[in-house]
């Protein structure tokens, strides 16, 4: 239950920070290693799971375990990610840290072209085509892109600086963490008009930038929350928690979600990400767009995902041959059809996505809407490590599989088809 925000703050003043550190300040520990975390440094060290080096797990028979990458318990170790509390209950976990600077140079770099443009120009700034691997410097520390339609988007690239760098002469400081400042998405996007221009944010701020509008689904919840005289006199109270709104949820706004609105991530290999979008043109026509890099690294044991297979022998811009360059492409918000008051079906929407990710070889985050049935899911994920480490430690006998814990298939009884 310790919180993304408690994470920053309890390690920040020591000049350390998780590699990873999943936006939302009330995101848990255990929620995005049971499910999944990203963040814009992704690109360079992967899922939140990934950085973590070991986990204490309850089993099932209630012992208390240390699970590692190479001790006893690695089958577990592996196989936690994306099993959604299905393995055993995650009670302790030990994080790296890396040392960090107080602020974060941003770069926001607008641009205008079609769709295969933009993913070109996104993957040339965070993994330049002449890479030279001994020059690791060459690539940012983070790493986001914002596509605000079918034409237009915004990379952002960040890199840690010192404070004496951040108030040198000329250089602009832009603490948008404050309640009162323009919710992060909307001042990137400003980049369009100004072209592009740098800023230098306090590294806590930076972390957080898509709290206060809940990436840009806050904009839904309270449409005027972007206005200056509300986040002048109210903005504090933003963003409302999204525990009591999945709490107080009703049965007609959750069809609308489903119906009538897009929450979903695609994650795809970065040489699938042009197609990617064009699919999302045609299936959602929902803007913006999220996109940001990450490497799913290739393992022994296999787990849930893993890198496309040939990979290695058909390496793209950043792959190298233990790990393979991917993008969350996130989909958030009111589709063009419904916009303009046509038909629109969700579901089917949903369908689509997902035929066309089992597809690619790709796969769905499993926070959204599954529709897939369960067969189509173990297409798409792979489920030999799951079901081997889950009959192994008496975890088929306790915990619900993941399937049934997730997909829509389940709504309406209170276990499951399945129990
Ligand atoms: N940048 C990012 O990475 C973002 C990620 N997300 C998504 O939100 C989710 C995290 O949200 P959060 O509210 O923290 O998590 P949730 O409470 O939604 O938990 C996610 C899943 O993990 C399980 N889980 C959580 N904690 C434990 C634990 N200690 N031991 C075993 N299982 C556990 C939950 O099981 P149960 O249902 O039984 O509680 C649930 O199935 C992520 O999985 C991700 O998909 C959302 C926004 C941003
Ligand atoms: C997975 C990522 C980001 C996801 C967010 C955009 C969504 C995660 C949880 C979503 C929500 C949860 C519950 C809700 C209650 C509803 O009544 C309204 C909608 C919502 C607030 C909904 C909004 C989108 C999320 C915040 C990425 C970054 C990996």
């Amino acid at each position: 239950m310790v919180t993304m925000s408690q994470l920053s703050a309890a390690t920040l003043p020591f000049g350390v920070a998780p590699e990873v550190l999943p936006e939302l300040d009330d995101l848990t520990i255990g929620g995005v290693i049971n499910g999944y975390g990203i963040e814009g440094s992704s690109h360079i060290y992967g899922l939140f799971a990934e950085t973590c080096s070991a986990f204490e797990l309850v089993l099932a028979d209630g012992r208390v375990v240390r699970a590692t990458a190479d001790n006893e318990f690695s089958d577990l170790y592996k196989a936690v990610p994306w099993s959604h509390g299905s393995i055993g209950l995650l009670v302790g976990v030990e994080i790296r840290l890396i040392p960090v600077k107080e602020f974060m140079k941003v770069t926001y770099s607008p641009v205008v072209g079609s769709l295969a443009k933009i993913a070109e120009v996104y993957e040339d700034l965070f993994c330049p085509r002449d890479l030279d691997q001994d020059n690791p410097e060459k690539v940012p520390d983070f790493v986001e892109g914002i596509v605000y339609s079918g034409s237009t988007a915004v990379i952002t690239t960040g890199r840690y600086a010192t404070r004496e760098e951040a108030a040198r002469k000329g250089n602009v400081i832009n603490d948008f963490g404050w309640w009162w400042k323009p919710w992060f998405h909307i001042h990137a996007q400003s980049a369009l008009e100004r072209g592009t221009f740098v800023e230098y944010v306090p590294v806590r701020s930076y972390y957080h930038r898509h709290t206060r509008s809940l990436y840009w689904e806050g904009g839904l919840i309270v449409p005027m929350g972007n206005h200056p005289l509300f986040r002048l006199l109210l903005g504090w109270l933003m963003p409302p928690k999204v525990s009591l709104l999945k709490l107080t949820q009703t049965d007609g706004i959750r069809k609308y979600y489903i119906q009538r609105h897009a929450c979903q991530d695609m994650l795809v290999p970065n040489h699938k990400l042009a197609a990617c979008l064009e699919f999302c043109h045609e299936n959602f026509e929902t803007y913006p767009l999220w996109l940001c890099p990450h490497r799913l690294f290739k393992t022994e044991m296999g787990t849930m995902l893993d890198c496309e297979p040939g990979f290695s022998s058909n390496k793209q811009p950043g792959d190298t041959d233990y790990a393979q360059m991917w993008t969350d492409v996130g989909i958030w918000g009111v589709p063009g059809p419904v916009l303009r008051c046509e038909v629109w079906d969700g579901v089917q929407a949903t369908k689509n996505m997902e035929k066309w990710l089992r597809d690619s070889r790709s796969y769905q985050c499993l926070y959204a809407e599954v529709e897939q049935s369960e067969g189509e899911f173990w297409q798409m994920f792979d489920p030999s490590l799951y079901n081997a480490v889950r009959n192994k430690y008496g975890a088929e006998s306790a915990f619900m599989s993941v399937y049934y814990k997730i997909s829509n298939c389940k709504k309406g009884s209170k276990h499951g088809k399945k129990d």
